[in-house]
This record gives structure tokens, C-alpha cells and sequence, in this order.
């Protein structure tokens, strides 16, 4: 059966985590649109992401190959591929971190060459990184109110005054940010320092932060890497409702394919740079091409 060679025998359903559930928290839910209906900007025709023809190499190494991608508003679109298959060029694509050679970038229906990182925010994108980019000296709810920064429109002065649109943006950072920790369930733990979380907890946190800044398109780079099976539910729990309840599109680069192929509406598969296969989570683990990729990886690392 070729599917287990995918690990698709670790494949379990994702379910709500135990202790902290979207009906449990104390919080009032926002106003919430419902589920997968379209964000502002984005209408069914207008993918909320398009990426068309995307080439990047560093040197003599090519990350990307070719690469189009369409997200539509509401997806979770996940993007999966072996070591060194281009997974996080694309995302640092997407988040204008580099700048491809070739090909565009279209977000909410703007057209871009390079995506401008300092307008990230505005454009309605959010990112959690591979390795944990916490600040861990500062509280939980600090650290959160800091994802609503890149937000902010008053100047310096009308924040220095406190008055005005300054103070509308800052309590409306605290609202925001109390409604993530309780979406999050993380409200018990929101002043400690944020270093002194448990690993799991502060991926949540990071979450949290990228929640508050309240994208239209959140981009997730191996949300769960290094998470025990039970965390893992939990952020796969988390990543669903942040869709369902908030309608955020989700871009998801992850290692564990049971995860992947339980949570996603659509996977891409990319290898050496390159897009293999594109389709319903079904269609992926059945295609050849891509039970290809990943056993020649392992037989690469059998014969070691
Ligand atoms: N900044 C860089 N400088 C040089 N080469 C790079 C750089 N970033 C990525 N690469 C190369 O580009 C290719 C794609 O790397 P990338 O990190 O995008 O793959 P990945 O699928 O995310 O891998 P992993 O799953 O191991 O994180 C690899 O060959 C990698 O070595």
C-alpha cells in the first residue's frame, strides 16, 4: 500500500484539544463572519494569493523552478515537499523576503515583483516563522499587543499625546489582543515572560501574534515542528478555527504529512524547486509522483 510510505498510518483526525476549546474560553466571541466567507478584499474570483512562474536560485542552487500557486479566501492551503524542496524560499517569496528572479506575486489582487515587506501588514498578511521569534524577556500579552504594531497608522506625536486616533489604535490593540488570548485559551498564562512557556505554548503564542494583526492571509512555516503528537492537535485545532471563526486563509508549510493531509483543503507538493502535484489532500497521497519524492528519500537515507 503506497500511502503508508507517506506515513499516512500516523494519520489522525484532528480534534479539539481537551482543555482549551473555542466554547470553553470566557472570552465573547468577536462578531465573527461566518464560516468561509470571503475577507474584504477578496471575492470568490480573486484568488486572496497567485503566484505565477516564480524562479529563484542562490548561486548555482535553484529553491524555486516554475512555481504557481493559487490560494483561494477561506483554503488552507498547505505546501509540503522533502529537505531542500524549495518550502520556506516560497513563503520568504510570499513575505518579500526575497526577491524572485523571475514571475509575480499577486496579493488581494495586487500585482507585485517583489513584495513589499514594511506593507505586509497593511496588505493583510502575517507570518509565524520556522524557529520561534518570540521576544522572551516580554509578557505573553506583550508580546502579542506587538503583531497589532505593524497595524498602527497614528504618528508618533498622537501617540506620544495619547490622544485621539492613537488611543483608539491602542486600546483597540488591547481588545484584540485580549480576544486572541481567549480564542487561544492562553489568558491564564498572559503575564509571565514568554521564554518561560513551555515550547508548544509559545508557538501558540506566536500564533497569537500573528492573529492579532487580524490577516486576511496567514502564512504558517512548519507551525508544529518539534511539537509532541498532543500540541500538535491542538495547533491543528487552533489553525481550523482561526478559519472557521475568523475567515483567515491559511498558507501552511509543514513536515508532518498526516497533519497536512487531515487539515488542508489543497496541497501542493513541490521537489527540487519544482511543483510535482497540486490537489485535494486524496489526490496527492495517491499520486505517484509524489510517493516518488518521498520514498526516494528515504531510500536515499536507507542506504546511508
Ligand atoms: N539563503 C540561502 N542561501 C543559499 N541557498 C539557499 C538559501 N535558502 C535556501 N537555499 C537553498 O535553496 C533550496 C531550497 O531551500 P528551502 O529552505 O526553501 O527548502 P525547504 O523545502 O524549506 O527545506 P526544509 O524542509 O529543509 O526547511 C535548498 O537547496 C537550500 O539549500
Amino acid at each position: 500500500m503506497p500511502s503508508a510510505s507517506l506515513g499516512l498510518d500516523r494519520l489522525a483526525p484532528v480534534s479539539p484539544p481537551p482543555t482549551t476549546t473555542l466554547r470553553q474560553s470566557t472570552e465573547r466571541p468577536r462578531p465573527a463572519r461566518p464560516a468561509h466567507t470571503a475577507p474584504a478584499a477578496a471575492t470568490a474570483a480573486t484568488p486572496v494569493l497567485r503566484l505565477k512562474d516564480i524562479h529563484l536560485s542562490f548561486g548555482g542552487v535553484t529553491a524555486l523552478a516554475g512555481v504557481d500557486l493559487s490560494i483561494a479566501a477561506g483554503e488552507i492551503r498547505a505546501v509540503i515537499g522533502p529537505n531542500g524542496a524549495g518550502k520556506s524560499s516560497l513563503v520568504n517569496v510570499v513575505s518579500g523576503l526575497y526577491r524572485p528572479d523571475q514571475g509575480r506575486i499577486w496579493i488581494g489582487g495586487k500585482d507585485f515583483a517583489q513584495v513589499p515587506t514594511p506593507q505586509l501588514a497593511r496588505l493583510g498578511v502575517a507570518r509565524t516563522f520556522q524557529n520561534l521569534a518570540l521576544f522572551k524577556g516580554l509578557t505573553v500579552r506583550d508580546n502579542i499587543v506587538m503583531g497589532r504594531i505593524a497595524t498602527v497608522r497614528s504618528t508618533f506625536i498622537e501617540q506620544w499625546i495619547g490622544l485621539g486616533r492613537a488611543r483608539r489604535e491602542r486600546d483597540d490593540a488591547r481588545a484584540r489582543s485580549d480576544e486572541i488570548m481567549g480564542f487561544l485559551g492562553l489568558h491564564s498564562v498572559r503575564e509571565r515572560l514568554a521564554g518561560t512557556l513551555p515550547y508548544g505554548l509559545q508557538k501558540r503564542v506566536e500564533l497569537a501574534r500573528a492573529l492579532v494583526a487580524h490577516p486576511q492571509l496567514l502564512l504558517l512555516d512548519e507551525p508544529m515542528a518539534g511539537m509532541t503528537v498532543t500540541e500538535k492537535s491542538e495547533m491543528a485545532h487552533f489553525v481550523r478555527a482561526a478559519r472557521d471563526q475568523f475567515g483567515t486563509t491559511v498558507l501552511l508549510i509543514e513536515h508532518d504529512i498526516g497533519v497536512v493531509l487531515a487539515l488542508s483543503d489543497r496541497v501542493a507538493v513541490l521537489d527540487y524547486g519544482r511543483k510535482i502535484a497540486d490537489g485535494t489532500p486524496a489526490q496527492v497521497r495517491d499520486d505517484p509522483a509524489v510517493i516518488d519524492a518521498y520514498l526516494g528519500v528515504a531510500h536515499a537515507e536507507e542506504s546511508l
